[in-house]
């Protein structure tokens, strides 16, 4: 980390990948940790979306580039991460923000949805990881940001296939915080409650989500307040594990 007396940025020798950085929580966090001085590779399928970030960035100064890529597909995850590489150096920080949530009774089948949530939020995730561990284990320094949910700690009904593949982000990530320790690596869980994004936009039944979506009951969380969380993980000394961070509404807490 830069010295407050240098004159740089805390993460100007920083390479930080931001998946799902297209839209919402990830947006938030690819601007923010621009802010500070983090060379950005902002990631999702649509680059349209990406470089009104990106263009976001560079009129702040900052750097950032548009890395398009779907995480479920493996060829693709690799070369986003070797395009970044060749672009603006090895990976320091992984934030793994690319995620989709689908309200729906387990009884109503939605099969397709079920499986797209498990593809992102599990097998997209794992890949990612994947394709960076080996540059950070061999560096000895890396630092993995999973952006996890509150339903990664109390299953939510309406959402049974989504809170399983944020318990499965929850047990991947502790079991590999154990695996890393020893080469200096860091793996920290997001675990926000209910955002203001475009996450809910996607679910078609609307039975259950009338049942069981509270996001406006009370004042939710905007996504800039999940990015102050991970700011707070990432600028902590080497020594510090900022494992988890549960940030909720205050009205609604599991
Ligand atoms: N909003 C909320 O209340 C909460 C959200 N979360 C988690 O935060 C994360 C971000 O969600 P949020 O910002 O709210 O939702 P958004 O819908 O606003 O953003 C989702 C992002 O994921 C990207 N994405 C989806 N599928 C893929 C894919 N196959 N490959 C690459 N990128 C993909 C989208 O980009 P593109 O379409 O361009 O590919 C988009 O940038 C998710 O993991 C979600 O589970 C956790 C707790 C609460
Ligand atoms: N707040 C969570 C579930 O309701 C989420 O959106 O991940």
């Amino acid at each position: 980390m830069a010295d407050s007396n240098s004159g740089l940025k805390p993460l100007s020798d920083k390479v930080i990948m931001v998946t799902g950085a297209s839209s919402g929580i990830g947006a938030a966090i690819a601007t923010r940790l621009a802010k500070l001085g983090g060379k950005i590779a902002l990631v999702g399928r649509r680059e349209s979306e990406l470089m009104k970030y990106v263009k976001q960035i560079k009129e702040e100064n900052g750097i950032g580039i548009a890395v398009a890529a779907d995480v479920t597909k493996r060829d693709e995850v690799f070369e986003m991460v070797r395009h970044t590489e060749l672009s603006l150096g090895p990976v320091d920080i992984l934030v793994n923000s690319a995620g989709v949530m689908y309200y729906t009774y387990m009884k109503s089948l939605h099969y397709d949805e079920w499986e797209q949530q498990i593809d992102i939020n599990c097998k997209g995730l794992t890949t990612c990881v994947g394709a960076v561990l080996e540059g950070m284990i061999s560096r000895k320094q890396g630092h993995i940001v999973n952006i996890s949910s509150d339903a990664g700690k109390r299953g939510f009904p309406g959402l049974a296939v989504y809170s399983g593949t944020k318990f499965y982000v929850e047990g991947l990530s502790q079991a590999l915080r154990h695996e890393v320790k020893e080469y200096g690596l860091r793996v920290t869980c997001i675990q926000p409650g209910d955002v203001k994004t475009n996450l809910l936009q996607h679910t078609t039944d609307l039975e259950a989500k009338k049942e069981f979506d509270g996001s406006e009951t009370c004042k939710i969380l905007e996504a800039d307040d999940v990015a102050k969380a991970v700011e707070y993980a990432v600028l902590q000394p080497s020594y510090v594990g900022v494992n988890e961070i549960m940030v909720e509404p205050q009205r609604s807490p599991i």
